[in-house]
């Protein structure tokens, strides 16, 4: 990338309204062990100014195995289901000191507790997404990491065809949450001061680099070879970080990959300084209302005069006491067209309930779902976060 395409991406950071801060164990733990008080509470206290000043914040918290080992008082190599052991026990003392340190500020900290397997079920991500829009919305600092009591995968190690079971990956896990919550930024607070050109810590002519296209081929295959594994407790080392970095900014959200040790980083890097490694997204406009732009609806919603009104007129999200009728079959999460009675297409949709549901649904009240339906999910059948009106001007690129 070019000194000025780098700068100007430096520079948007200060925009970004939606953050997402990934911090790995060597940020959480001494040693991967004692958690290490005086650095995440300067980082709490940096994320509390941040909600102050209008930003949505997640926080993917790495840690819970290194204080689960600590309070089990168990050393040296661990099997995995000892590790998934410390991490049941560990996650408690993690999210209790969130939850304090946060509360001192008048913030609200709440615990998503998730695996992959969430994030690749559609109905499961379009939940989590829910929730996550809705403690943002509140003010909370929703606070995530795996569920690793209940989560292996395996992974082939890039270098050979050797498999080994990997178990948990908070980098991918975090790219996976930006993109599903639209962040405008993701940022991965490690040990080290970014991507170096080798490991910094086996190689003394190492140099960081300061901004890497990610989505350039090329450079990110040139990128991964110098990159290798972990410093000690964290997993994946700085290989899932770029890999974590590519799925987010496909999705287009910027990350920055940066020192969780240094002083008011998180200030710094939202003021463009010139730290750790940007991987600047191209694509960084409103992917997932692009997608519902553009992909192939499965059926279509008719709604009334009133419904048009309110959702064209406010915020409004789409109830069924708007809905006139329903056509085609399609699922939790599918995407509709939503019509006037003349057939006339306004909008497009990703729906909370499956065509079946909102048959029967359509022309009641919202209190009558639990009736209806002998069970209640949400009172829209079309949220707002998750409906685009076809006259609504593009968003501007930042
Ligand atoms: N090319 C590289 N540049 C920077 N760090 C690297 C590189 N290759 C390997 N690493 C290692 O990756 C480590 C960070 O990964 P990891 O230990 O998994 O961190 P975290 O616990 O924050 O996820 C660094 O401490 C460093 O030893
Ligand atoms: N979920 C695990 C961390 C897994 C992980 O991805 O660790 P890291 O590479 O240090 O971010 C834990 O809470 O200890």
């Amino acid at each position: 990338m070019s000194d000025s395409g780098s700068k100007g991406a430096r520079g948007r950071l200060a925009q970004a309204q939606r953050i997402v801060v990934k911090f790995g164990t060597h940020v959480v733990t001494h040693h991967g062990r004692e958690f290490a008080l005086g650095r995440v509470f300067a980082l709490v206290e940096a994320i509390a100014g941040l909600r102050r000043a209008g930003k949505d914040v997640l926080v993917i918290s790495s840690g819970a195995v290194g204080l689960g080992r600590r309070a089990l008082k168990l050393d040296g190599p661990l099997s995995l289901g000892l590790r998934q052991a410390c991490a049941a026990a560990g996650q408690g003392r993690l999210i209790s000191l969130y939850t304090q340190a946060f509360a001192q500020l008048d913030v609200e900290a709440a615990q998503v507790l998730l695996t992959q397997d969430d994030l690749a079920d559609p109905d499961r991500a379009l939940c989590l997404r829910t929730t996550l829009l809705r403690l943002l919305e509140l003010g909370a600092v929703p606070i995530l990491n795996e569920n690793d009591s209940v989560s292996v995968r395996e992974i082939v190690e890039q270098r050979g065809t050797e498999r080994s079971t990997v178990f948990g990956d908070n980098d991918g896990l975090s790219a996976r949450v930006a993109a599903a919550v639209d962040a405008d930024l993701l940022l991965l607070l490690t040990d080290v001061d970014g991507l170096y050109t080798a490991n910094p810590r086996s190689d003394p002519e190492a140099r960081r680099i300061p901004t890497l296209d990610a989505l350039d081929g090329e450079a990110f295959a040139q990128a991964l070879a110098g990159a290798s594994g972990t410093s000690g407790a964290g997993t994946g080392g700085m290989r899932s970080k770029l890999a974590a970095a590519r799925i987010a900014c496909e999705a287009g959200v910027d990350v920055l990959i940066v020192d969780g040790h240094a002083e008011r980083l998180l200030e710094r890097a939202l003021a463009g300084e010139d730290i750790g490694t940007l991987m600047p997204s191209p694509e960084r406009r409103n992917r997932r209302r692009r997608r519902i732009a553009l992909a192939r609806c499965e059926g279509a919603l008719v709604v009334n005069e009133g419904a048009i009104r309110a959702l064209s007129e406010t915020k409004a999200s789409l109830l069924p006491i708007g809905v006139i009728a329903v056509e085609g079959n399609f699922g939790v999460g599918g995407l509709v067209e939503l019509r006037d009675p003349s057939g006339l297409a306004w909008g497009r949709g990703m729906v909370n309930y499956d065509s079946h549901a909102c048959r029967k649904l359509a022309g009641h009240h919202s209190r009558e779902i639990d009736r209806l339906l002998g069970w209640r999910g949400y009172d829209a059948l079309v949220t707002r976060d998750n409906l685009i009106l076809q006259d609504l001007p593009q968003e501007p690129d930042p």
